[in-house]
């Protein structure tokens, strides 16, 4: 009886695996040079395995060929005048990945290395990082490969207009809501919004998140991706019966997710010592101050090195990964995908690092996760770690349209106990597959299973 049942188990693992496998190198086949899509989705596929075993239904219904399937992938020429009266052509992307739970939602990302595999991956992992906010909103993404950096504000507001004359027509605040991501900020989306209201000829404020509060926005939802991601390790600190206060800590990048991140570190007592940008990393033994940086990058807009001339005693290095070499307790990924490798997670280990916690989109590369689960470091997934920001954007679009504005502390209540919630719903499925304390499968598994169950639900559409 008990060989028999063991018998049956091996057996429906072998299906699983089978099917994962098969599934796996369909995409691969169709589209073989999405080297970051892929990565996503073996991600995905290795941490789900126990809820296929567990739910054969999963199987049955195909979800998984389904899933990795984007139900429309709009590319798009996107052409701007500079300064100089010349005429540019950058690329234009919105994937919309899948909508079984609410109208596709997701950041637009500027930045020249952006390309189809970049927002199918960015657009994949939305869709489990939405499920697990518990608010309903599907998976997108979008961007260009239009490089921000030294265009001057009439060479943005151009390729803004131009960007949105063409998603204008795929988007509305019940199909599909972009907001910002990397190169993407207040500014941008007011442009963008500008233009999408004059084409349109109506006010639809929910259309886009991360507006201005003029016109629309939310309050909080700038601090909203760094706070929240404070909020989840503080969770995760609190289940080891640790607290922030008192920890070094390291960030690296110094755009939005990690200027909020660090300071609302600091405002829980932790000493954030090192943050960077594209070009290499400060070191401030005193704690990074957080004002200066936004000063620099808010405001100035200038690179991070800049950080030493008002803080002599600082450090500067050119080498953006040498941040990781940096002694902490706490490391907080948060500039952009694949920047913490292998190498870079030993040395975290080595030199003692207890947490960390993905700000940005897939930061580590499968080998460094490898590395932090081998010698459990407690390790919270971006998917999990970095939802505040689409949770408020989430709320920002509830704020839309009931006409309403809500305080910050009201926006900030509400991110908390969301952070609090996702972490426990974690933290709960990693213990029902038998991972506890994998909040990778946790994560994964959770939000898989919320879109999975709704897609059989709507039928085969
Ligand atoms: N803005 C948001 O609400 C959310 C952003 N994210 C993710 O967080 C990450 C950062 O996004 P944002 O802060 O919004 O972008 P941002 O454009 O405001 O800042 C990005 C920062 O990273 C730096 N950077 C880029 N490449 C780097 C590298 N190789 N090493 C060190 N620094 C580097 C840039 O210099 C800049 O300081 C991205 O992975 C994004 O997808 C995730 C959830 C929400
Ligand atoms: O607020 C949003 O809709 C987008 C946030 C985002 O792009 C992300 O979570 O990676």
């Amino acid at each position: 009886m008990y060989a028999n049942s063991k018998k049956n188990v091996s057996t429906i693992e072998e299906s699983v695996e089978n099917y994962l496998e098969e599934v796996y190198k369909k995409i691969v086949q169709r589209d073989p040079h999405e080297d970051e899509f892929h990565q996503a989705v073996r991600i995905i596929f290795k941490s789900i395995k126990p809820a296929l075993v567990k739910n054969p239904k999963y199987i049955r219904h195909n979800i998984l060929e389904q899933i990795v399937e984007p139900e429309r992938l709009i590319t798009f020429r996107v052409p701007w005048v500079d300064d100089q009266g010349k005429t540019r052509v950058n690329r234009g992307y919105r994937v919309q990945f899948n909508s079984a739970i609410g109208p596709y939602k997701g950041g637009l990302r500027f930045h020249p290395t952006v390309n189809r595999s970049i927002v199918k991956f960015l657009g994949f992992q939305q869709i489990f990082k939405n499920a697990l906010t518990g608010q309903p909103i599907g998976g997108g993404k979008g961007g260009a490969d239009f490089d921000p950096k030294g265009k001057s504000d009439a060479e943005i507001m151009r390729f803004c207009q131009s960007f949105m004359t063409e998603l204008a027509s795929h988007i509305g605040p019940d199909v599909d809501v972009p907001a910002g991501d990397i190169g993407v900020g207040a500014r941008e989306i007011g442009y963008m919004f500008g233009q999408y209201k004059k084409i349109r000829g109506s006010f639809e404020a929910g259309v886009l998140t991360g507006k201005g509060l003029n016109y629309g926005g939310s309050l909080a939802r700038k601090e909203a991706t760094g706070y929240g991601l404070i909020y989840f390790v503080n969770e995760m600190l609190k289940s080891k019966n640790e607290r922030i206060q008192g920890k070094t800590i390291v960030v690296s990048g110094s755009g939005n997710v990690s200027i909020y991140a660090m300071e609302k570190a600091a405002e829980l007592g932790g000493k954030v010592v090192a943050c960077s940008d594209s070009d290499g990393f400060i070191y401030d033994e005193n704690g990074i101050d957080v004002a200066t940086v936004k000063q620099l990058k808010e405001v100035e807009k200038k690179r991070i090195h800049e950080y030493v001339n008002a803080h002599p005693n600082a450090v500067y290095k050119e080498d953006c990964t040498g941040i990781w070499e940096i002694p902490c307790e706490i490391a907080l990924p948060c500039a952009t995908q694949n920047e913490l490798d292998e190498d870079a997670a030993n040395l975290l280990c080595k030199n003692g690092v207890k947490y960390v916690a993905e700000g940005a989109n897939m930061p580590c590369t499968p080998e460094a996760l490898s590395v932090f689960l081998k010698n459990d470091v407690y390790y919270g997934p971006g998917k999990a770690a970095n939802a505040g920001g689409v949770a408020v954007s989430s709320l920002e679009m509830g704020q839309n349209s009931s006409r309403m504005a809500w305080s910050f502390e009201e926006v900030d209540g509400r991110l908390q106990e969301i952070m609090r919630d996702i972490y426990h719903n974690c933290e709960a499925s990693a213990q029902e597959y038998d991972k506890p304390g994998n909040l990778v499968v946790g994560a994964n598994i959770a939000g898989f299973t919320k879109v999975a169950d709704a897609m059989i639900e709507l039928g085969v559409i």
